[in-house]
């Protein structure tokens, strides 16, 4: 038999946790991955540990918390897949100095956010969460009072990256203004204008949404002040990271009718399963749409998440490919047939290449191609080899000082 990676495909053990699309275990599957375990849950604590002990690919969405902890207890891990956007549950650097890659899914959700953000500022321009809470209590709201069309309101976007980007095209298709703010000079799509600062947005706008990825210069940046900076009767929709807003000061000002409404999907304690229950001081208020953490759930982005993602563990599995990876130097070398593959990961550091280099020098080994990478913290080289030589060329790299991980692939 022809062995196609170092170790056989058959015993390469996947992990999928939090109902991770079938496309994904489809595609691993095909690619001849046949031991994937899926789970419907997140882990945590001990039991993460536990089950992590011999998993060499782990697939997460965005409960999954991948502390430096959790990455000390596994020592077969060779990448993980955020099968969703954001990537702040995972410690990157921990994962860098553990040799595991991590790669997402950038864009395949977008959409299905920027839809979910539209649909909640017509239906809160109507007030309709509250109409429609009377309704279902026996009651019967009919007025134009503090109804609204969506056609000439401005909505103010706040991080215009793909999602800002893509609900500011589709909120001008449907009559609005759009301003953003971003700490980033940006192309602004449309007719759409950069404000000068995050307070210049917030008295400008009638809906405020949302989309900055949790950071520590994003962490409470809707405080009470930001909020009481909001035009009176604006609208705040938060669909990026729960703790992008302070929950209580959103919640006094929609009490106190300073604010028309809200759209909330992510909080800053969200419960660990369908299972548990759902806590906000944000319960109980009829102008408010509280939403699960669904802004990417739909079964269009889900499907494709499981591809994008699965295909980057493939690419990476089979030959050793990190383009577009998150925390790792990119590197994409062409396969060469008959030459077998050494992946070394090592710590960025002064010596190492040269000792990686000595290596093959010591024994006479010919390189058929080879390619570095850096970032500051880590290095990545790859290199082809004549497949007599990679056994003993493997057994000497793993022992060069520096070294994070090495892996062979045939
Ligand atoms: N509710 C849900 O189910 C989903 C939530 N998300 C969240 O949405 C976030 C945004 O997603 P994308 O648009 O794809 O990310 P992105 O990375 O394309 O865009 C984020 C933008 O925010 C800007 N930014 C960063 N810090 C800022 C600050 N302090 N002030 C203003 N702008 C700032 C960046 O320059 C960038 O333009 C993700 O990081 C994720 O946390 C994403 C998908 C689904
Ligand atoms: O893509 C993201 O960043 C999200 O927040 C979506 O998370 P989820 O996959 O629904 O847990």
């Amino acid at each position: 038999m022809t062995k196609t990676t170092s170790l056989d495909k058959g015993k390469i053990k996947f992990l999928l946790l939090e109902g991770i699309h079938p496309s994904a275990v489809e595609l691993l599957q095909a690619s001849g991955y046949t031991q994937v375990e899926v789970l419907p849950g997140a882990l945590e604590g001990e039991e993460l540990k536990a089950r992590l002990a011999d998993v060499h690919f782990l697939g997460i969405r965005s409960r999954t918390q991948l502390t430096a902890e959790v990455f000390a207890a596994a020592p077969k891990l060779v990448a993980v897949g955020a099968f969703c956007i954001g990537t702040n549950q995972i410690d990157l650097d921990a994962a860098r100095e553990h040799g595991v890659a991590a790669f997402n899914a950038p864009y395949s959700n977008t959409r299905s956010v920027a839809e979910l953000v539209l649909a909640e500022a017509i239906l809160l321009l109507r007030g309709v969460p509250e109409k429609n809470a009377a309704a279902h209590r026996g009651g019967w709201l009919k007025t134009a009072e503090n109804a609204f069309e969506i056609r000439g309101k401005t909505l103010g976007i706040v991080g215009y990256g793909s999602i800002g980007a893509q609900l500011s095209v589709l909120a001008e298709a449907l009559g609005m203004h759009v301003v953003f703010h971003d700490v980033v000079a940006k192309l602004p799509l449309g007719n759409a204008r950069q404000a000068r600062s995050l307070n210049e947005l917030l008295g400008q706008a009638d809906i405020v949404s949302l989309h900055v990825p949790e950071l520590p210069s994003t962490q409470w940046m809707m405080g009470e002040a930001e909020i009481a900076a909001m035009k009176p009767g604006a609208i705040l929709i938060n669909a990026s990271r729960g703790t992008v807003v302070v929950i209580e000061a959103l919640a006094a000002a929609l009490r106190e009718r300073r604010l028309l409404g809200a759209a909330i999907d992510v909080f800053p304690k969200e419960p660990k399963s369908n299972k548990d229950e759902f806590l906000s001081p944000l319960r109980g208020l009829d102008n408010v749409i509280l939403t699960p953490h669904i802004g990417g759930s739909t079964m269009e982005a889900q499907a494709n998440i499981g591809v994008e993602v699965a295909e980057k563990l493939v690419r990476y599995s089979d030959n050793g490919t990190t383009t577009r990876s998150v925390n790792f130097p990119e590197v994409a070398l062409p396969a060469h047939p008959g030459k077998h593959r050494l992946l070394h990961i090592h710590r960025n550091v002064p010596g190492v290449l040269s000792a990686v280099n000595q290596v093959f020098a010591d024994h006479r080994i010919n390189i058929a191609a080879q390619y570095l990478q850096t970032n500051d913290k880590v290095g990545y080289v790859v290199t082809d080899v004549d497949a007599a030589s990679s056994d003993v060329a493997h057994e000497a790299l793993a022992k060069v000082p520096g070294t994070i991980k090495s892996r062979v692939l045939f």
